[in-house]
């Protein structure tokens, strides 16, 4: 992976989580060679002190994005942010969302000045960020606003999480479980699927995505008789995607959808809400799968799973998730290199 001429950015996340512990963690991996290079937008004393409490020998260096190459064989690049954190292991302060939101933003715009490759990003906490006056539902919603510095304001972001063996897509997100039959609809659905080929195509290199939707209601409605949104909303919206020739199929059983051999049988599943996607990865790649952005102008990822406050500061959090998404950002980065 260091075949990049760019290093990959990679965002604070909440300083109170395992964040930099795992970016710690990451860079004392650094010779690995399918690891890119990266930079972190973090406080430094952040990143130091929770060096010291981990007793980690890890050197930080803070530099510009452009000196970030030269530095991470040696140290840890640190780009800083203009603001202190005050953190505790564990704890969160809201007083730290703005340098939170402000690491993403720095992010994005050195991806906008063509000084990174890509964005990863370390976990937030939505509520902390809510509660800080961050009004989008997570990472997601909030890069496709952020896609409008690149003039793009149309993209709509579309979360993928991506395992060795699956790839699995939740149509409705961070929504209350009793709004996700008022929230589907068959625009919504298609538009998704749109979107999710066309990546899955550019970014994977899939030249024919196969898409398998999932149904809502037990037993897919069973003929209509448990809810009918699977025939009166999904089952229009795959006939919409065959229609423009995309090779959607379903509404399925969701029961059945991911066993190892029903996973053969796609490329990516569309889940009707958050859990019906994040249960079956997360229970079969928990420390593999990587939380992807389609739908930008730039790639993002992330790692599959949050903050960890409990495991903040005792040396306990799993690197691997966000090594992970650190080489996947960089092989979406440089497309000759997806497998
Ligand atoms: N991409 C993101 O920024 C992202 C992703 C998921 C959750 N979150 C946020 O994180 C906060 C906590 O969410 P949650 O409790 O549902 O999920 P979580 O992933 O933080 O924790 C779930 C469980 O997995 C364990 N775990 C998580 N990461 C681990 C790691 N790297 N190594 C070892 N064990 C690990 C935790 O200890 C906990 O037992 C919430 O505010 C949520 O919104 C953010
Ligand atoms: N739903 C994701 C998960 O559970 O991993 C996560 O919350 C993603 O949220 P972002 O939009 O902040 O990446």
């Amino acid at each position: 992976m260091r075949s990049l001429s760019l290093p990959v950015a990679l965002t604070m996340g909440e300083p109170g989580g395992i964040g930099p512990d795992i970016t710690l963690a990451s860079w004392l991996r650094r010779f690995d060679e399918t690891l890119p290079a990266f930079y972190v937008i973090a406080d430094p004393g952040l990143l130091a002190a929770r060096a010291e409490r981990l007793k980690l020998q890890v050197p930080i260096r803070v530099c510009t994005a452009d000196e970030a190459l030269s530095v991470f064989s040696n140290a840890l690049p640190v780009v800083p942010l203009d603001r202190e954190i005050s953190d505790e292991p564990g704890e969160l302060r809201s007083a730290n969302g703005p340098a939170v939101i402000a690491s993403i933003d720095r992010a994005v715009d050195d991806i906008r000045q063509g000084k990174a490759a890509a964005v990863v990003t370390n976990p937030i906490h939505k509520k902390a960020l809510y509660d800080a006056g961050f009004d989008y539902p997570g990472h997601t919603e909030y890069l496709g606003a952020l896609s409008a510095r690149f003039g793009i304001a149309s993209a709509r972001p579309v979360m993928l999480l991506a395992g060795p063996d699956l790839h699995v897509v939740p149509v409705t997100v961070h929504i209350p479980l009793k709004d996700v039959p008022g929230t589907l609809s068959r625009e919504l659905i298609a538009e998704t699927g749109r979107i999710v080929a066309a990546d899955l195509k550019k970014r994977f290199g899939i030249e024919a995505p196969r898409l398998a939707l999932c149904g809502l209601n037990p037993h897919a409605g069973e003929g209509g008789t448990i809810g009918r949104e699977d025939m009166e909303i999904i089952a229009p919206a795959v006939a919409d995607l065959r229609a423009e020739g995309i090779d959607a199929s379903g509404p399925y059983s969701a029961d059945t959808l991911f066993h190892a051999r029903a996973r053969t049988t796609y490329d990516c599943a569309l889940a009707m809400y958050h859990d019906q996607a994040l249960i079956p990865i997360k229970t079969i790649a928990f420390d593999s799968a990587v939380n992807v952005t389609l739908g930008l102008p730039f790639v993002r990822t992330s790692p599959d799973h949050g903050t960890a406050l409990s495991l903040a500061g005792t040396g306990k959090a799993r690197p691997d998730s966000l090594e992970a998404a650190l080489r996947l950002a960089a092989a979406l980065s440089d497309p000759h290199s997806v497998d």
